[in-house]
Parts: structure tokens; sequence; C-alpha cells
């Protein structure tokens, strides 16, 4: 077993700390928040997974080098918008050729870029990795069965994630198409506004349904003119992601759509939700990617207009349903 620090102690960051001490690594979980260290360590509680008694074995710590020293791996695991100032810190710290898997799921507003190419733009000496999939922190915490993807251009890399992270409860497949995941990961949570609106204006699973399938297409469009393989946007990263987000109610990125769909603003409804809603943050750059590369996908543009410009979700809907007639498949010639 291994020595693994992971950077983050958000929802998802503390799941991943008990799963992989669960798995027999001696885990280091730090914080930029000494708080919140201070807490996890007197309660043994964390504020957003309340049915979890974290566990003493865990060391909780808010000094980045402790939490960096000498490990197997490090996960990054803040939010998509500190990944960038959090590398930076980590930078001094960090070992030639050391491991460290992105967890956060999101597109740099400003740059465009994915969490992996950030990481190995601020950290050049490390082997960046990614783990994404249909993982709730929640779920997760609790050893309730979930399957992830481990992505690495290198394939030892990503079977070395993998084997940390695998167990009875949390199945692992490898993948070396890291673009195609992180793409799926990041727009995922932009189309799960949109499904949690259409849940919020009182619309059936129809609508979800619909949201779900046109969504995927729209993202392994772009992901595909992106370098991604098409496999990835059918696999766990990309619509069993995207299933999931737009399902369940663990869903942050739903929740917020929920109450968008009943009225609330963008920012009432952040505030409501109380946790990171990566959704918002990567809806801008997802729009900005499909003008980029001349890919059309009006339900990222319909999230954009509801979230920035003050358009009613209902009327976004209205106009989804009413652009120009299309052919579905593509593929088949029409009998004459
Ligand atoms: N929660 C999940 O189920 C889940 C699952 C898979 C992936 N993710 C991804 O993981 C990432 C983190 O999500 P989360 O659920 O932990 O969010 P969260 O809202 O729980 O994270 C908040 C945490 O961010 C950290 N933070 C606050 N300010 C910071 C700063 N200035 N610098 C560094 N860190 C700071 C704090 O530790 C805080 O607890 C997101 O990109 C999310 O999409 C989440
Ligand atoms: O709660 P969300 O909407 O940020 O989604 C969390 C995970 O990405 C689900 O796999």
């Amino acid at each position: 077993m291994g020595k693994i620090g992971v950077i983050g102690s958000g929802t998802w960051g503390t799941a991943i700390a008990v799963l992989l001490n669960n798995n027999g690594h001696q885990v280091d979980l730090w914080s930029a928040i000494p708080q919140e260290i201070e807490e996890m360590r007197s309660t043994h509680k964390h504020k957003n997974l309340p049915e979890v008694t974290l566990p003493d074995s865990i060391r909780y710590t808010a000094d980045l080098e402790e939490a960096m020293k000498e490990k197997d791996m490090l996960v990054l695991s803040v939010p998509s918008v500190f990944v960038r100032s959090t590398a930076r810190r980590m930078k001094e710290f960090c070992p030639q050729g050391q491991i460290i898997v992105d967890v956060a799921k999101g597109i740099e507003e400003d740059t465009l870029k994915t969490m992996t190419e950030i990481i190995q733009e601020e950290i050049p000496q490390c082997e960046p990795a990614v783990l994404s999939g249909p993982s709730h922190a929640e779920e997760v915490s609790r050893g309730l069965p979930t399957t992830c993807v481990a992505g690495s251009r290198k394939k030892r890399i990503a079977e070395a994630v993998q084997s940390a992270f695998m167990s009875p409860v949390f199945r692992v497949y490898t993948s070396p198409d890291v673009l195609g995941i992180e793409v799926g990961a990041a727009l995922k949570n932009v189309v799960a506004l949109a499904a949690g609106a259409a849940d919020g204006l009182g619309y059936g699973d129809n609508t979800k349904a619909a949201l779900i399938t046109r969504g995927i297409a729209e993202i392994s469009r772009l992901g595909m003119a992106m370098g991604g393989s098409f496999q990835t946007f059918a696999g766990l990263t990309g619509i069993g992601d995207l299933i999931v987000t737009c399902a369940s109610m663990h869903s942050r990125n739903r929740r917020a759509g929920i109450l968008i769909g009943k009225g609330y603003t963008m920012e009432e409804a952040m505030k409501e939700v109380q946790m990171v809603v990566e959704g918002v943050y990567s809806a801008r750059a997802a729009l900005a990617l499909s003008k980029k590369y001349s890919v059309p996908m009006p339900i990222v543009e319909a999230v954009n207009q509801v979230l920035f410009e003050g358009k009613p979700a209902k009327d976004a809907v209205t106009d989804l349903m009413m652009r120009d007639r299309r052919i579905e498949n593509t593929s088949l010639p029409w009998e004459e």
C-alpha cells in the first residue's frame, strides 16, 4: 500500500480520502482553509457528508509540504477555479515524475485549458492524470458500488491510478483519452444545469431524456473536433456521468438548475446550493470552444442565455424545440 496526499478537502476530496484510506493507503488530507482541517480533526465529520465518520488513520493537515512529502501519488481535488492557484503553490514541493491525479471537472474560462493541461503548465516536472466518471461523493464515501476511469497518455500511470483506487466497491477502468475524459467531465455539468431547469419547470422524463441524448450529441461532436474519441463519450466519463448528473438529487449542478427553472437567478441558485456548481464556470468556456471549433451546441448556448443574459428557462426550452428541423441519423442514405 502507498502514501497518498489528497490536496483539497471539499466534499469530493474527503470522500476520496475515505476511499483510499479504506483501500489501506496512508492518506494525508490537505485544505487551504485551516478551520476545515481543525473541524475534521476534532469532530471526525465533514459538513457535506454527515452520514460518514472520518477515520482517525487519515492525517488532516493544513501544511501543503507535509501533505505532499514522499508521496507515491497526489490527488488534486480542489474546485476547478482553484486548480491553477493550488498547482502553483504545489510546484516547489513536487518531485520529478510525481503522479498528480486531477479529479476536478472544468475548463478554465480565460484559457480554455483542461485541468491536466493547467497542472502540466504549472508543475512541468509532474506526471498529470485524471480520474473521472459517475461518482457522487455522498455515495462513494458510504461505499456504494461506483465505476470510474483513470486517464493518462502513459499506460503505466493510468494503471498506477487504477491500482490505487480499485476496490470491491470502486471499479476503475483505464484510458489514454485524457482530453475526451476531461471534455466530457466539464461539459456534462452544463447540460445538467439544463436538465435541472427542465425539472424546475415541471417538465417530465421525456424532456430529461431529450436533454441527455442531445446533450451527449453536442459534447461528443465538440470533443471529437478537439481530438477526443467517440468511445469515450459513449462511456462512463461521457454518457455515464451525464446520466448521473442529470438524474441524481446529489448533483449540485442539477439542483442549481432546478432552482433556476423555478425562477431563481444564477447567483441565488449558487448561494442556495452552498457547494461548487461547476457548470456555471464551464458554460462560457463551452460556448467559446463551440465557436473556436465551429461546432453547433444549442443546449450550451441556451444555458448561457439563461445564466448570463436573463432569458427565462421556459423560453430557452421553447426555442430549443423550435430550432430548424433536422435529421437525426446522418449515416444512412434515404431511399428514393
Ligand atoms: N462532489 C462530488 O460528488 C464530486 C464528484 C466528482 C468530481 N467532483 C469534482 O471535484 C471538484 C471539487 O468538488 P467538491 O464536491 O469537493 O466541491 P466543494 O464545494 O465541496 O469544495 C469546496 C472546497 O473548496 C476548497 N477551497 C475553498 N477555497 C479554496 C481556495 N482558495 N483554494 C483551494 N481550495 C479552496 C475548500 O476545501 C472547500 O471545502 C469539482 O470540480 C467537482 O466537479 C465532485
Ligand atoms: O454534484 P455535481 O453536479 O457537481 O456532480 C458531481 C460529479 O461530477 C458526478 O459524477
